[in-house]
């Protein structure tokens, strides 16, 4: 399709050009203002399945141009859902080493340095996730929240292979690791609303669930994924750093955003 990209003349105020969706109703990211929640008694805890990974197997560790995506395991899926969301891939969305905010959804204006998104498709519906990525019920989209604080030896698993990753189009094997170690340490409260993708095509085909603690990754660990990776390929001259790759929050609209937590 057509490029986009976070800044300039392809930037997200131009995405609806040639992507239509972009400028359609269920929009994400959203703020999430917390005096407005609905409290859900029927939101469960989430449930991974197979999450817990060998380190005799491989994952993928690639650049895409717009992020660092790691792939994920096709036995590992969500079971906590009314159908099986399959994984297929995670990804990360961060700010800039001279502006620490890069988080996409924001809490009561909030702002957070990055967040991470694992990617999961309706695997009892659809084949795959290109197939599914159009479809309302063809996604779900687990998002956690990232600070600066203490260093995340979970996040070092993948980070120390981003050197490999540096430019558009490269890819690396990374040893497969503990996947839940990613996540928040509960996984009972969390927001919960109906969005889109928050890059082109912006399909809105996610059901969205933002955990509502953050996870802590150190300054260094920060600095890496701000100053380390580029959105151009290696042989191009002029570098482009890949950083701020967020979209700002849409428009909630009559969205009621549910939680699953009181208090
Ligand atoms: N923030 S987000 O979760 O909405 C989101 C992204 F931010 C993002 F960058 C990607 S991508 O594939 O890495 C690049 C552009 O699609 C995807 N990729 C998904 C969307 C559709 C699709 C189809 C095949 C493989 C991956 C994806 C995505 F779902
Ligand atoms: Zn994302």
């Amino acid at each position: 399709g057509a490029k986009w990209a976070y800044t300039g003349p392809d930037g997200e105020h131009h995405w609806s050009k040639h992507y239509p969706f972009c400028g359609g109703t269920f929009q994400s990211p959203i703020d999430i203002q917390t005096q407005l929640l609905r409290f859900d008694p029927t939101l469960r805890p989430i449930e991974l399945q197979n999450y817990n990974l060998s380190a005799n197997e491989q994952l993928t560790l690639g650049n895409n141009g717009h992020s660092i995506q790691l792939s994920l395991p096709r036995r590992m899926y969500l079971s906590s859902l009314p159908h099986r969301y399959t994984a297929a891939q995670l990804h990360f969305h961060w700010g800039s080493e001279h502006l620490p905010v890069g988080s996409e959804h924001t809490v009561n204006g909030r702002q957070f340095a990055a967040e991470m998104h694992m990617v999961l498709f309706n695997s009892d519906k659809y084949p795959n996730i290109s197939v599914a990525a159009d479809k309302s019920d063809g996604l779900a989209v687990l998002g956690v929240l990232i600070e600066v604080g203490e260093f995340n030896p979970a996040f070092a698993q993948f980070l120390k292979y981003i050197d490999g990753i540096k430019y558009k189009d490269q890819r690396v094997q990374v040893p497969a690791f503990n996947i839940r170690s990613l996540l928040p340490v509960l996984l009972d409260e969390y927001y919960r609303y109906d969005g889109s993708l928050t890059t082109p095509p912006c399909y809105p085909s996610v059901l969205w669930t933002v955990f509502k603690n953050p996870v802590t990754i150190s300054l260094k660990q920060f600095l890496a994924l701000a100053t380390a990776i580029y959105s151009s390929h290696q042989q191009e001259s002029a570098p482009v750093a890949m950083n701020s790759n967020y979209r700002k929050p849409q428009y909630t609209d009559n969205r009621v955003v549910l939680c699953s937590f009181q208090g």
